[in-house]
């Protein structure tokens, strides 16, 4: 991955998706899947995504005991996806079994998509994590720990805030990938995220890829602002 600024497609219908996707012309992306397109409109919309030769992040954060996420990984490795993910709180066995799955259901001659957890939302907040989780460590010391694991596991990098990624870099090293949502230009509403950044703080983070939703999908000019984040995340303004 070179950098890429992953748009969130956080729609429920193709048709949603086509008008959205409409705007960039021939534009190749970096596109990410969530579970609301998914469940609507299942593996179709990424054969879609594909013959329009878009990167796929498949963002079904798999969380649950090792075998059944061993199961689940190798039938999403079936759909040539660049990127997945799972939830680090499964811990190192679950993660160990991501991999084995995604290793098995990656056809020959194929690269098998990279494989991220997530360590805390960004929407979690340290109240939340102190409070709700009972996790008394501060959130910085939490995602780390978590990175660890995920590196430990054999995975290839971790979802966090971008507060959190000097340290993840300085403890794991640069290719280690650091994925970070929570993207806003400084005028946008927060939403429901906590941990926000805009492109140019990430950038200066050192985050591997940023992904933003609402800020480029509910904009009325969604191009208009990607590439006003791209300038700021990679200053070329190129995209991947
Ligand atoms: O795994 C993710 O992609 C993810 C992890 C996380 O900690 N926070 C987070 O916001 N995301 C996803 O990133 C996207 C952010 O969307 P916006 O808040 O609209 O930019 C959503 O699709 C979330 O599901």
């Amino acid at each position: 991955m070179n950098k890429p600024l992953i748009i969130a497609l956080d729609f429920s219908t193709k048709q949603e998706v086509q008008t959205f996707l409409s705007k960039f012309e021939r534009e190749r992306l970096f596109v990410k899947v969530g579970m609301e397109l998914f469940y609507k409109e299942g593996p179709s919309i990424l054969s879609f995504l594909k013959e329009h030769e878009h990167q796929i992040f498949l963002d079904l954060k798999l969380h649950d005991i090792p075998n059944t996420v061993k199961q689940g990984m190798k039938s999403l490795a079936s759909y040539g996806v660049d990127l997945v993910n799972v939830h680090a709180l499964g811990g190192t066995q679950m993660m160990e079994a991501a991999i084995e799955g995604l290793d098995a259901g990656t056809q020959s001659g194929m690269k098998r998509p990279h494989c991220i957890a997530v360590t805390q939302l960004t929407s979690t907040s340290d109240t939340m994590l102190h409070e709700e989780q009972l996790v008394l460590q501060p959130m910085e010391n939490v995602v780390t720990h978590y990175a660890s694991l995920a590196k430990k596991s054999g995975l290839d990098g971790v979802v966090c805030s971008t507060h959190e990624v000097p340290r993840i870099r300085k403890k794991i090293g640069d290719s280690f990938l650091t994925v970070t949502p929570g993207i806003r230009l400084e005028t946008d509403s927060m939403d429901d995220q906590i941990r926000v950044a805009t492109p140019k703080v990430a950038k200066e983070k050192g985050s591997s890829a940023i992904v933003v939703g609402r800020s480029i999908t509910r904009s009325a000019e969604p191009l208009k602002v990607y590439k006003d984040m791209l300038l700021q995340w990679n200053e070329e303004g190129v995209t991947s």
